[in-house]
């Protein structure tokens, strides 16, 4: 019998093409996506060599980063924006690659676009260049970001030079309690590795509570596992995996279908596989969470109070937490429930597909949002909107005084005319709460989609799992 493997090693291994002795590896590509901010200089490096595309039809091009979600057949009011879209929408033309524009239905965030085109399938490999390429990793694929020249590396041989990374398991186990969600896990999961636990990793979720996730849900955990620090993240594919594949446009048909599936089937770790760490966390136990600081780590149950820095021994963590503290105006001590709030954002490739506005709409029917606040929700993509849509969903939120508006990153970044101005504070179920993430000085609380929803009612952060 061969030596137990874990899910990563089994992948890596199918796509190694060449191992150097110094462990410099080269990996083949299964898939590659592009967007408009990390690919200029990209197909700009492959014009000047005179090079093609290797596979133009394993790369797929969107706009997502900074396209308006307002009206698009208004003028785009940022000259550089126009700019982006134009180099994207040209390098695509010329070199062949399909390409999702402003106006077409499929167009949305690229992680949010990949699994609902069936373009994401279990057990191949992922670039993109962005750092939450990792959310593709919920189908059991190897899915990380790249950088720039990396990109180009790809785009002109469908390679991809790496080093291994070590394996990590983050086994939840026990029911997650009525109101908490995949968010809650992943933010937990952080506050408990730091930012840099993961460094060197590629994270295995595993457990009863990750099964009982749905693929949305487990999309948002693979999706943040790169603020823990680790290269990717990945949950073996089942059943809820090939479901929600099945017959989506660019998914296997039939016979091809099938042998797939015979081969997704073996796609999980063996049994007595060597993990280089191991973390439990009990589902049971998880609070609702928002974050505190300017570090996704900065975790907190939405029944705690901001804690106090002094308590913290190491140095230049105290300094820092200080610092957080100050600039998001936060005193030790505070409850989380007295935090009150001037911007809502639901959205962003976290917490911006169907069931994160399912969850939102939910607690926000029937109600109002308050007076001092401004919500907004940006479908993830144009299908996840048409769904929305469909369901009604829509008429729900801007009935309740929430934006409705087009696909994309929005101000999860602040790339595009959604920002906070100074000093404004922002509950948000985006992944990043860094200083000036959605606008110079502006204040941003991570929180799941349920979460938001009620803090835009309340005005004020709520316990989502005592509402009604
Ligand atoms: C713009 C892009 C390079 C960036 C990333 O890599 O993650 C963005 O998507 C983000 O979330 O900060
Ligand atoms: S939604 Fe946010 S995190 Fe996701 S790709 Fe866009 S900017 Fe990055």
């Amino acid at each position: 019998m061969s030596k137990p493997t874990t899910l990563y090693d089994k992948i890596w291994n199918d796509h190694l093409v060449h191992e150097a002795e110094d462990g410099t590896c080269l990996l083949y590509i299964d898939r590659h996506l592009v967007h408009e901010v990390t690919s200029p200089q990209a197909f700009e490096g492959l014009r000047t060599t005179g090079r093609k595309v290797h596979a133009p039809e394993k790369t797929l091009a969107v706009v997502d980063h900074n396209v308006p979600t307002t009206d698009r057949t208004k003028p785009n009011p940022d000259p550089e924006s126009i700019a982006q879209i134009k180099a994207l929408a040209e390098n695509a033309k010329e070199f062949g690659i399909e390409y999702y524009n402003e106006f077409d239905k499929r167009q949305g965030i690229v992680h949010v676009i990949g699994p609902e085109q069936g373009f994401t399938l279990p057990g191949t490999t992922i670039v993109c260049g962005d750092s939450h390429t990792s959310t593709h990793g919920a189908f059991g694929a190897l899915a990380h970001g790249i950088g720039t020249s990396e990109v180009e590396h790809v785009l002109a041989t469908q390679t991809l030079i790496q080093k291994k990374a070590k394996n990590m398991r983050v086994t939840v186990d026990g029911k997650l309690p009525e109101g908490v969600t995949g968010k809650d896990i992943i933010l937990a999961i952080i506050g408990e590795i730091g930012t840099a636990g993961g460094t060197g990793y590629v994270l295995e979720y595993a457990g009863d509570a990750i099964r009982a996730l749905s693929m949305e849900g487990r999309m948002t955990v693979c999706n943040m596992s790169i603020e823990g620090g680790a290269r990717a993240g990945l949950v073996a594919p089942d059943q809820k995996a090939y479901d929600f594949l099945r017959d989506r446009p660019k998914a296997p048909k039939g016979a091809a279908w099938d042998e797939a599936m015979r081969y997704w089937e073996k796609l999980r770790s063996d049994e007595g596989a060597h993990f280089d760490h191991e973390i439990r966390l009990d589902a049971a136990k998880l609070p609702p969470i928002v974050t505190w600081g300017t570090s996704p780590e900065d975790v907190i149950s939405v029944t705690g109070f901001v804690p106090d820095p002094e308590k913290i021994e190491d140095e230049a963590k105290r300094i820092s937490k200080h610092r957080a503290l100050k600039y998001m105006g936060l005193t030790p001590g505070t409850r989380i429930t007295d935090i009150k709030l001037d911007r809502v954002f639901i959205g962003s490739c976290t917490n911006g597909r169907i069931e994160d506005l399912r969850a939102a709409a939910k607690i926000a029917e029937g109600k109002q949002v308050s007076a001092h606040v401004n919500a907004m929700v940006v479908p993830g993509s144009g299908i996840v909107k048409e769904q929305a849509e469909a369901e009604g969903l829509d008429k729900i939120f801007i009935k309740a005084g929430f934006e409705w508006r087009e696909p994309g990153c929005s101000m999860c970044l602040a790339m595009n005319p959604d920002k906070l101005k100074p000093e404004e504070r922002c509950a948000s179920t985006s992944n990043r709460n860094f200083e000036g993430r959605q606008g110079f000085k502006g204040r941003t609380h991570l929180v799941s989609p349920a979460m938001a929803a009620a803090a835009a009612i309340a005005g004020h952060f709520v316990d989502v799992t005592d509402w009604r």
